[in-house]
């Protein structure tokens, strides 16, 4: 079967792994660039085939792969990265809206593996930089104390903001736990909105406990629970339960990353009024779109500089690729992404 050829105008090309077509054709419609194909099967064996079918030799590419549920389709981005890169992709970016493993960051019982190094180092040896949006940071204060590639971190509270201010007349912005402070001041300083912080204590995966403060001078205003994930749904579901008993409707819900695992959406659902998401993860939920946050800081954060297009170190040479012109990153010259939006 014929490569296709794309055109050369265009500063990316797009490729989408299976499930993430949609927000492919959003990050081209936004302007990052055009969408390219790939092939991919299971071999009766079960182990993975995959094929780029667009030519991708000379461009900077996007690999737009959100990563929940990220062991199901893991091996298959590793091969497509490499493959890039052996094809000779001037460029193998990362574009994950949402960022898996960022919850196992240290051994909270002797002997775990720490996931969250773990899988950076993997991502980190594959691909030239990552584009994410609110990864779980939580102790760490930066996606580069992980990742040794360049990163650029997104932020949607500016999205759940204007979508509060727009659909919630008199909101009271929530979070469920001291860590959700960061969003939700930010979001209520945005929208001109009071805000609240409960507490929570996790005692499980599943297990949390979620304990309200005195809310009742607020009890006229519309609670609007925000949260970074929803997994288990059981922080959401929780809060959500807490709140009648200070006199409180019940609550919208807006999180950047809806998982929403096994029967969650069904049991908050009924707590709740509206509950909405970004489409990081695919969801019926999902209200708020991410692409044109990614597509312009991807072009903001790609500001051309003279000569070649550099990597953070040099493509490995398979096949017959011609690598002329590309040349190394060196790791004492500070990329232009270091940082990125963090
Ligand atoms: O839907 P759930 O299964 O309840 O998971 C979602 C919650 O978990 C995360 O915090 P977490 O309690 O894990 O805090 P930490 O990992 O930052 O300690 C996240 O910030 C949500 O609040």
């Amino acid at each position: 079967m014929a490569i296709v050829p794309v055109s050369k105008n265009f500063p990316h090309i797009i490729i989408p792994l299976p499930g993430n077509e949609a927000f492919a054709r959003d990050l081209a419609s936004a302007g990052a660039g055009e969408v390219g194909a790939i092939e991919t099967r299971n071999f009766p064996d079960g182990e993975t085939y995959v094929r780029l079918a667009s030519d991708v030799a000379g461009r900077a590419v996007l690999l737009v792969s959100t990563l929940a549920r990220p062991d199901e389709g893991f091996l298959r981005l590793i091969f497509l990265a490499d493959a890039a890169r052996s094809l000779g992709a001037a460029e193998v970016t990362l574009v994950a809206p949402y960022l898996a493993y960022m919850r196992q960051d240290r051994r909270f019982q002797p002997g775990e593996a720490v996931t969250s190094r773990s899988f950076a180092r993997l991502i980190s040896s594959s691909f030239d930089r990552l584009v994410t949006v609110d990864p779980h940071l939580h102790r760490y204060p930066a996606l580069s104390a992980l990742y040794d590639i360049r990163t650029l971190t997104l932020h949607a509270a500016p999205l759940l903001a204007d979508w509060i201010a727009a659909s919630i007349t008199k909101p009271l912005v929530i979070g469920p736990d001291e860590e959700s402070e960061q969003w939700v001041s930010a979001i209520a300083a945005r929208i001109g909105a009071p805000h609240a912080v409960l507490r929570k204590i996790r005692h499980g995966d599943r297990d949390v406990e979620v304990a309200l403060p005195d809310l009742s001078q607020w009890s006229d205003l519309q609670p609007v629970l925000v949260d970074d994930i929803a997994s288990s749904g059981n922080t959401l579901i929780e809060a959500a339960r807490q709140l009648p008993s200070q006199g409180f409707t019940r609550p919208d819900v807006a999180v950047v990353h809806g998982i929403f695992a096994g029967d969650s959406y069904a049991r908050l659902a009924p707590l709740c009024g509206r509950i909405v998401s970004t489409n990081s993860v695919s969801h019926a939920s999902n209200a708020i779109g991410l692409a044109r946050l990614i597509a312009d800081a991807v072009a903001a954060a790609d500001t051309p500089g003279p000569g070649p297009i550099r990597h953070r170190r040099p493509p490995e040479p398979i096949d017959d690729v011609e690598r002329a012109g590309i040349d190394s990153f060196p790791a004492s010259d500070p990329p232009p992404w270091t940082g990125g939006v963090e």
